[in-house]
């Protein structure tokens, strides 16, 4: 089953020379699929993350997630099918500094307005999976940068969404934690068939998921898929990469 399919995508930035991020992209992704998009700054990565989670709108062609049109859908649906059918983790964590760490997980719930017990439920359920029960009445800044994503990672998922979308979700973490994070993904991935899509620069962050998707000055330019093996694959993203030309950074 197709969670996400994008047809003849397109993207211009109106300006005194319009610029074209985004140029009739098309791929779909199907439940329990592990996703990276890749590309060289500026090749329209985040562009497509936009305006696949809404936060953008796309000048042409279309977003279909889970059989909508979100683009198509007025304030109030649009709210509600970002809350339930979308989860988001961001490279800055996004956490609400004046809300504990379990009152940030909960807050999708809350704003949903689920009965406090089944709210409380599905938090005490989210923070077991992910193995963070002891922060849960810390302040977010008594938390390292690890566990501040951990946090946003369980907020994301809390409200069981179809697909997960993630933007540099490791860009602010050092080696260690990348690795805690990203084996995260991997375990919602294969123990609850989370459907996820993640936007990176890193090719070992990529060497996680299934498929790789490059992108290219706005266009699909290249995909690979995994073989299964992790370090093979992640050698054939910076083999794949290099060839881009991309910045040094591009290749970590
Ligand atoms: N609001 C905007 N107005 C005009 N041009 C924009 C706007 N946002 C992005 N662009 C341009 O669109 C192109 C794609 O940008 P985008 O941020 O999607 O690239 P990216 O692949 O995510 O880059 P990076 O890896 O550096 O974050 C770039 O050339 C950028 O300058």
């Amino acid at each position: 089953m197709s969670i996400l399919t994008t047809k003849h995508l397109g993207k211009v930035y109106e300006g005194k020379v319009p610029y074209t991020a985004l140029n009739d992209i098309n791929f779909s992704i199907e439940k329990g699929e592990f996703v990276a998009i890749m590309g060289p700054s500026g090749s329209g990565k985040s562009t497509l993350l936009n305006v696949i989670s809404t936060i953008d709108h796309p000048t042409s062609g279309s977003v279909c997630i889970d059989s909508e049109d979100p683009h198509e859908m007025n304030d109030d649906q649009l709210a509600h099918f970002r809350r339930n059918t979308l989860g988001f983790v961001f490279q800055d964590f996004n956490l609400v500094h004046t809300l504990t760490v379990g009152e940030n997980i909960m807050l999708p719930l809350t704003l949903e307005g689920v009965p406090v017990p089944e709210i409380k439920k599905r938090t005490a359920e989210v923070a077991a999976l992910l193995g963070i029960e002891p922060l849960l009445s810390k302040r977010t800044f008594e938390i390292s940068g690890g566990q501040a994503q951990r946090t946003a990672v369980a907020r994301a998922v809390v409200t069981n969404p179809s697909l997960l979308l993630a933007d540099e979700p490791t860009g602010n973490l050092d080696s260690k934690a990348t690795k805690d994070v990203m084996e995260l993904f991997r375990m919602l991935n294969e123990t609850k068939n989370s459907t996820i899509l993640m936007v990176t620069h890193d090719s070992f962050v990529a060497s996680y998921c299934k498929r790789v998707l490059i992108i290219k000055d706005g266009q699909l330019y290249q995909e690979i898929v995994s073989d299964g093996n992790r370090r093979t694959f992640q050698q054939e993203i910076v083999d794949a990469m290099s060839l881009l030309g991309g910045e040094p950074h591009d290749l970590i």
